[in-house]
């Protein structure tokens, strides 16, 4: 099969050849260059309309010099998401062309298109993608026939945010090259100079770094580095701390979305996998968990024509082609909206069987939860800390270390460690004090960032998810809540059960109440008495219930029932909020 692709959903026309036997694509591209400022919706519709027809042509005449009149089986267009002027220009000329043609027509979510072409080229089997492009910044994994947003930027795509920069500064479209030169030749000058520890330069600018759950936020760092500017911080020190910043945050949540959903594979994709300095984090960052990581080429990272006719081939062969009268446009079509028929008869994504070894590393692993739990240690590594559990019965303690990342630069990983050991030991504690189930915390030790806390629970929520305990995570939080803090990360791996206790009585009959549902792993934890901090903690768990189960919309339910018990009913109101500003313009 040969299908011909088009994409133009912002700045750059381009058309494609992709021939499925050969496995060989063929792009043509001509890319919009604003005169100044970022992209102009109305300016880049018309270099579409004057760039797509000749883009298409060149294809479609190099297609038919070489296999005849025959050559194209399918047209295959990018339906969103981008800017719709843009978007209808490309939807129009592809429903000619396969008018024209007498061929089908295949509507192709761009995203979806970015995560694939790793996909197919990597030959990786289920791999959790990172979508780093200019509008658009998320981790996407694949499940019950759908691709799941496991985490998504909660303002700006990561492009932009590093545009708006750029912008600010006085520089062209696009900036993120001209961040990435900048960057290196800081850290070349300052290595030069004799640099700082491990290698990398001193002087690293404190910017905001800001991670809950597996979202993240760019707007505070985009309005820092732009104030650093005015206050005349040399533009190149921006520039390096910028992307430490940016790209460790998008590796810290990558690595977050491996753990929770126990894939070892993970492909990136978007215009901003270009950058060195990213791929360089992510590889190390892979490497050290013992995960495969696969980024493509530059000609298939920056929107191209190429991913969209390789996917529209899939979709084309399952059958999924589009009627014109179905094949309007959609500029916010949302990867999660996409039937994936493509993969249908694959094995389903694996989720975690067991809460007690989960992760590379468990020396626990093999062994069955109950011979586990008897065992005298036990380690497991999240996605943070190492964690080793010593004793037997109720003395069980936990000891939990947080490693460095050798992908973060030195000082950046220091301090966080340190910030987020400070504050899950006193998190922790202040919960409990406020009602909510948690471990004591025994000790800590901030030369190592080691806690020493109580085990709480026989496993976690990710292994025995049922409403039962999704409505008490409700009441939890909102008590929490209530007491003026928010938990930050709280997934379905930071809440431990204990399904044979009994509230208000231990399991042995005596009168001590011995809690069912505990929260643990309160690092990225703050006093907070915002509204807009509170939702964000519900969406951060339903999008954790959502990434793994299979029917996760009871969960949820009981979950929202549980917090409307106890909480703020304004709370549950904002929720709906966050949830569609995550969903990108
Ligand atoms: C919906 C669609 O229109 C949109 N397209 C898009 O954002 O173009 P893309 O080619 O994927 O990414 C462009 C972004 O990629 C950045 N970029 C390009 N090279 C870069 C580099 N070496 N380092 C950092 N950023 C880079 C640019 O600054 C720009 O922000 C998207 O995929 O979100
Ligand atoms: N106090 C505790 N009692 C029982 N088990 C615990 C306790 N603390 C941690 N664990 C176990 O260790 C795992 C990892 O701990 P934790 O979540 O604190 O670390 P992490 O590296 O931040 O992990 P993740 O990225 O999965 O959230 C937990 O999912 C849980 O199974
Ligand atoms: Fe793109």
């Amino acid at each position: 099969m040969r299908v011909l692709g088009i994409e133009g959903t912002a700045w750059c026309a381009s058309a494609a050849l992709y021939d499925a036997e050969a496995d060989s694509v063929l792009i043509e591209s001509d890319p919009y260059e604003p005169d100044s400022g970022g992209i102009h919706p109305r300016e880049a519709a018309e270099h579409m309309s004057e760039a797509i027809p000749e883009v298409v042509d060149r294809v479609l005449t190099a297609a038919e010099a070489e296999h005849g009149p025959d050559a194209v089986d399918a047209v295959a267009f990018s339906r969103g998401p981008g800017l719709g002027p843009c978007l209808r220009i490309v939807g129009t000329a592809a429903r000619s062309l396969a008018g024209t043609l007498d061929v089908p027509l295949v509507g192709v979510n761009h995203m979806v298109a970015h995560l694939e072409i790793g996909r197919h080229q990597s030959g990786f089997d289920n791999p959790v993608c990172l979508n780093a492009s200019g509008a658009n910044a998320h981790l996407l994994g694949y499940h019950d026939g759908r691709y799941r947003v496991l985490g998504e930027t909660m303002d700006a795509g990561v492009g932009n945010a590093i545009d708006k920069f750029t912008r600010h500064v006085g520089w062209s479209h696009p900036g993120g090259p001209k961040v990435e030169a900048a960057a290196k030749e800081f850290a070349a000058d300052a290595s030069e100079a004799g640099g700082g520890e491990a290698g990398a330069p001193a002087d690293l600018l404190d910017l905001p770094y800001v991670v809950k759950g597996m979202d993240f936020s760019f707007s505070g760092i985009s309005s820092a580095a732009n104030d650093a500017a005015d206050d005349g911080v040399a533009v190149e020190r921006i520039c390096f701390s910028l992307q430490e910043h940016v790209f460790a945050m998008l590796a810290e949540v990558s690595e977050r979305a491996l753990s929770l959903t126990g894939a070892d594979e993970l492909v990136l994709g978007g215009g901003v996998a270009q950058n060195d300095r990213l791929r360089e984090m992510l590889a190390a960052m892979c490497e050290a968990r013992g995960a495969d990581f696969f980024a493509p080429e530059p000609r298939f990272l920056r929107d191209n024509a190429g991913m969209i006719a390789v996917l529209g081939a899939k979709m084309a062969a399952a059958g999924d082609t589009l009627p014109v009268a179905e094949s309007a446009v959609d500029p916010n079509f949302r990867p999660d909206q996409v039937p994936v028929t493509w993969r249908a008869g694959e094995s389903v994504a694996r989720v975690p069987s067991s809460g007690e070894s989960t992760g590379a590393g468990a020396t626990g692993a093999g062994k069955t939860s109950a011979e586990a739990a008897e065992a005298e240690t036990v380690d497991r590594r999240g996605a943070e800390a190492t964690v080793t559990v010593t004793g037997t019965g109720d003395g069980r303690r936990v000891t939990k270390r947080r490693v460095a990342k050798s992908y973060r630069y030195p000082a950046l990983d220091r301090t966080l460690r340190r910030d987020r050991t400070v504050a899950e030991a006193r998190l922790t504690s202040e919960a409990r004090r406020a009602g909510v189930p948690t471990p004591l915390v025994y000790d800590v030790d901030l030369a190592t960032t080691t806690l020493s806390l109580q085990h709480v629970g026989e496993r976690d929520l990710a292994a025995a998810l049922e409403e039962r305990w999704t409505e008490r995570v409700g009441r939890h939080l909102a008590r929490l809540h209530r007491a003026g803090m928010v938990h930050g990360d709280p997934t379905t791996r930071n809440v431990r059960v204990s399904p044979d206790g009994r509230d208000g009585a231990r399991s042995d009959g005596t009168a001590e109440g011995t809690p069912e549902t505990y929260l643990i792993d309160f690092g990225l934890g703050y006093h907070t008495g915002h509204v807009e901090d509170h939702a964000m903690d519900l969406h951060v768990f339903e999008g954790s219930i959502r990434a793994t189960a299979a029917d996760p919309d009871p969960l949820i339910a009981a979950f929202e029932a549980g917090y409307e018990s106890v909480g703020d009913p304004e709370v549950l109101g904002r929720l709906r909020d966050v949830a569609d500003r995550g969903r990108y313009r």
